[in-house]
C-alpha cells in the first residue's frame, strides 16, 4: 500500500475531530490535530514542480490605483458585466461559464481615489486543490485590498459557504482582524501563557499541543483576545492574509422584493443588478468604507485654498505626515520644519503646528513648511 497522501491524511483529520468530544481529556489531542491539519493544508497549497495548475502566467497584470479589488465568483454571476459596467473596460460577458480565461484590470475612481478592479475568471468547489484556475485565480484574491465575492441571488447562501471555504483553505482570512497574540521562543523554561482577557474558547493544553506539534518547547505566549485554536494555529503558522470582503449579491432584477428583503440579512452584503444597474450607490459606498482609505489634500504655502481636485490617498494604518510626504517624494520628510494640519485630526480649527509622527484623518489640508 503507497503512502497516504495529504487529502487522504486531511480527511482523517476531520473526521476524527468531528467525531471527538471536546473536554478537558482530549484538549491537548484536539490541539495537535488542529495544528497537523493546518500542516497538512499548507503542504498541499505549496507548489511542487509536479502539477498544481503551473505558475500563474498570465494571472499577474501591471498593478496601478491606491487600492485593488479583486472579484471572485462562481462562472456566470456577473463579475465581467460588474467590471465593465463600472471601469468602462471591456471585459467580455456571456451565457456561458469560463467566459473570462485570466486576470482582466480596469480603473475605478471613487471619491477622488484610483481603485484598481481585477475581473478573475470564475472558480468552482476544490479550486483551492488546483481545479480549473482555481489557484491562480485565488493566488490574485491574496493580493488584493478588498475582495467582492459575487453571487448569484438565487443561491446565495449555498454558494458563499463554497467559496468563502476556498478562500479560508488558500490562508485568506475575510472581514477578520489579525489576532492580537505573540509568540517569543526561548531557550529554555517550558511554555508561559499570560493573557489579557479570559480565555473561552482554548486551554492551556490546547495551546502547548500546538505549539508542541511545531517543535516549540520554550516560549512566551502573550494572548490579548480571546482566540479559537484554529485562530491560535493561524498565528503559528503565519502567512495568513486578512482581507475585508463584501458579498455582491447579483441580478436582483430576477427576484420579488419578498425575496430581497430577506437577502439584506447576509453580513456584508450588498444586493445589486448589473442588468438594470440598480443600487450600484450602495456598492461603491460600501467599497469606500472597506477600503479604509485616508484623502489628504494640499494647500501650497500662501494659498488661500487647497487643491480639492487630486488629493494624496492613504491607507488608514499607514497615514502619519510621513507617509503622507513620502507620497509625494521620497526626500520631502527630511526637509520638513513642520506641517500645518487642518481637518478632524488635530484640534484646532484654526490649523495646527505637528511633526513627521502625526496621524492624520480622512479629508484633512496639509501645508508643508520646510526647513
Ligand atoms: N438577469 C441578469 N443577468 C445578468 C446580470 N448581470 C449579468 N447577467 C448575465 O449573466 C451572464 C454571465 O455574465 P458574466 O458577466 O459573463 O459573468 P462572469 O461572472 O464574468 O462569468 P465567467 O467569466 O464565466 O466566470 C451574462 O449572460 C450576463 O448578461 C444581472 O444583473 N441580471
Ligand atoms: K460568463
Ligand atoms: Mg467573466
Amino acid at each position: 500500500m503507497g503512502k497516504e497522501t495529504a487529502v487522504e491524511q486531511i480527511k482523517k483529520i476531520e473526521e476524527e475531530l468531528a467525531h471527538t468530544q471536546k473536554n478537558k481529556a482530549t484538549s491537548y489531542h484536539l490541539g495537535q490535530l488542529k495544528a497537523k491539519l493546518a500542516k497538512l493544508k499548507r503542504e498541499l497549497l505549496t507548489p511542487t514542480s509536479s502539477g498544481g495548475g503551473g505558475p500563474g502566467i498570465g494571472f499577474d497584470v501591471a498593478r496601478s490605483g491606491v487600492a485593488s479589488v479583486g472579484f471572485i465568483g462562481f462562472p456566470s454571476v456577473g463579475k465581467s458585466s460588474l467590471m465593465s459596467g463600472l471601469t468602462g473596460t471591456e471585459s467580455v460577458a456571456a451565457a456561458y461559464e469560463f467566459t473570462t480565461l485570466t486576470t482582466v484590470p480596469g480603473t475605478l475612481t471613487v471619491h477622488g481615489a484610483p481603485i484598481q478592479i481585477l475581473d478573475l475568471p470564475g472558480i468552482i468547489e476544490g479550486a483551492k486543490d488546483g481545479k480549473g484556475r482555481g489557484r491562480q485565480v485565488i493566488a490574485v484574491a491574496r493580493t488584493c485590498n478588498l475582495i467582492f465575492i459575487v453571487l448569484d441571488v438565487l443561491k446565495p447562501l449555498a454558494d458563499k459557504a463554497v467559496i468563502e471555504a476556498e478562500l479560508e483553505g488558500f490562508g485568506i482570512r475575510l472581514n477578520k482582524t489579525p489576532p492580537n497574540i505573540t509568540i517569543k521562543k526561548k531557550e529554555k523554561g517550558g511554555i508561559a501563557i499570560t493573557n489579557t482577557v479570559p480565555l473561552t474558547k482554548i486551554t492551556a493544553d490546547e495551546i502547548k499541543a500546538v505549539l508542541s506539534e511545531y517543535r516549540m518547547a520554550n516560549a512566551d505566549v502573550h494572548i490579548r483576545c480571546d482566540p479559537t485554536v484554529d485562530e491560535f494555529v493561524d498565528v503559528v503558522e503565519g502567512n495568513r492574509v486578512y482581507i475585508p470582503a463584501i458579498m455582491v449579491l447579483n441580478k436582483i432584477d430576477a427576484i420579488s422584493i419578498e425575496e430581497l428583503d430577506l437577502l439584506y440579512r447576509i453580513p456584508n452584503s450588498v444586493p445589486i443588478s448589473v442588468k438594470e444597474w440598480l443600487n450600484i450607490d450602495e456598492l461603491l459606498e460600501t467599497m469606500w468604507e472597506k477600503l479604509s482609505l485616508v484623502r489628504v489634500y494640499t494647500k501650497p504655502r500662501g494659498a488661500k485654498a487647497p487643491d480639492y481636485t487630486a488629493p494624496v490617498v492613504l491607507k488608514k494604518d499607514k497615514c502619519t505626515v510621513e507617509d503622507f510626504c513620502n507620497a509625494i517624494h521620497k526626500d520631502i520628510s527630511k526637509q520638513l520644519k513642520h506641517a500645518m494640519v487642518w481637518g478632524t485630526s488635530v484640534k484646532h480649527s484654526r490649523g495646527q503646528k505637528v511633526g513627521l509622527s502625526h496621524v492624520l484623518a480622512d479629508e484633512d489640508v496639509v501645508t508643508l513648511v520646510k526647513n
